[in-house]
């Protein structure tokens, strides 16, 4: 079994899920206790003394879960469920309903992660081929106590509290593997500095933005971006400084953009921008506004000044991604060259 870190979220859906069992462990031990008396006053004497036994396997298992110990917890509450929900059938009959909890139960231990998911399927199966027996051997068990006229409702009673928790469990496991499948996709598509998308993430839709540029004839534009004299900013004010100047960048390129633009953080200090559709000259007065935004970014009352370099190319939508690119690394390099804090253009486009 995979371990996880003590406070990784699968840890925390597991206490989640251990907590929410306490309390339904809970009220099933007040509900036995009830069913004592009920039992009693229904002359099943017998079915009122396995219900004692009841009463105390709840208790054992809540003790469990306090001493950590949860998934023994559950395997004793779905034997106590089991062994009572066969040991009424084989008392009173069918016609109540109590076999209905060997499904509910086999559907439960499929939850207990601790389990094998191979173990967890043989018990399961195993609970459900009871659940086939117990028709075959107790169909013609009656037993008269008071109060007959009651059974259909009792019956009615049963089902509605099989089923609900199941319902209850595979609704919420649904929303958890939603919610889960989306951090996960999230996770894989930004960087989680920034929360800008990632290189492997934007390559995709990239692509997605040349094709929709191609499709309607429209132009496009490449920008890198890098911070200037990032690593001296590092040495000077620490890493912990720098990452935090990388978020301010990182949110003041994206308040820059317009939907169908791409922002990408693309290696520690450098970003790429895909301006799609964006003429030429479009780029380079966005582009220019977005260098001034950030040579006034305010950090510690301006005693940290951050400008940033430019590298502008047009994108023909013959050529490679690596050929834009390549050329949009080269125009940046010049725009280093050139003193920083500047916009350097590809020859095909016109120079600010
Ligand atoms: N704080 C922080 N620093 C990073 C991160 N990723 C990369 N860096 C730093 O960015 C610096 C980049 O330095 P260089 O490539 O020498 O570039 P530069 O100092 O910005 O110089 P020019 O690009 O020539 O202006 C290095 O010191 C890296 O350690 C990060 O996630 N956080």
């Amino acid at each position: 079994m995979t371990k996880h870190h003590p406070y990784s979220r699968p840890d925390q859906v597991e206490a989640l899920k251990f907590a929410l069992l306490r309390r339904v462990a809970l009220y099933c031990m007040w509900l036995h206790v009830m069913l004592i008396g009920v039992f009693w006053h229904l002359q099943v004497e017998t079915l009122a003394v396995v219900n004692i036994g009841s009463v105390t396997m709840w208790y054992i298992g809540i003790k469990l879960i306090d001493n950590n110990k949860p998934s023994l917890a559950l395997r004793v509450f779905c034997l106590e469920v089991a062994l009572h929900a066969i040991l009424v059938c084989a008392y009173l009959g069918m016609s109540l309903g109590f076999q209905y909890y060997l499904w509910t139960v086999s559907c439960l231990m499929l939850l207990d992660y601790q389990l094998k998911l191979k173990h967890a399927v043989i018990y399961s199966v195993v609970l459900i081929t009871l659940f086939a027996t117990l028709k075959l051997l107790f169909d013609d068990v009656t037993y008269h106590y008071r109060y007959q006229e009651l059974v259909p409702y009792v019956h009615f009673a049963n089902v509605l509290i099989c089923g609900i928790p199941m319902i209850y469990t595979i609704s919420h496991i649904r929303k958890m593997t939603l919610q889960q499948r989306d951090e996960l996709a999230e996770l894989a598509a930004r960087d989680p500095l920034t929360k800008m998308f990632n290189r492997r993430y934007a390559k995709e839709l990239i692509t997605h933005a040349k094709e929709s540029c191609i499709s309607t004839h429209s132009p496009l534009c490449l920008v890198m971006a890098d911070i200037d004299h990032f690593k001296k900013i590092n040495d000077t004010f620490g890493h912990g400084k720098g990452d935090k100047i990388l978020k301010a960048v990182a949110k003041t390129i994206q308040s820059h953009m317009l939907p169908a633009d791409i922002a990408v953080r693309w290696g520690g200090e450098e970003f790429l921008i895909v301006l799609a559709p964006c003429s030429g000259d479009e780029a380079i007065r966005r582009i220019e506004q977005l260098r001034q935004a950030i040579a006034s970014i305010e950090f510690e009352n301006n005693i940290i000044k951050i400008t940033m370099s430019f590298g502008i190319t047009s994108w023909d939508h013959s050529e490679s991604f690596e050929q834009a690119i390549h050329r949009a690394d080269a125009v940046l390099y010049r725009s280093k060259e050139l003193g920083r804090n500047c916009i350097t253009t590809a020859p095909s486009m016109s120079t600010i």
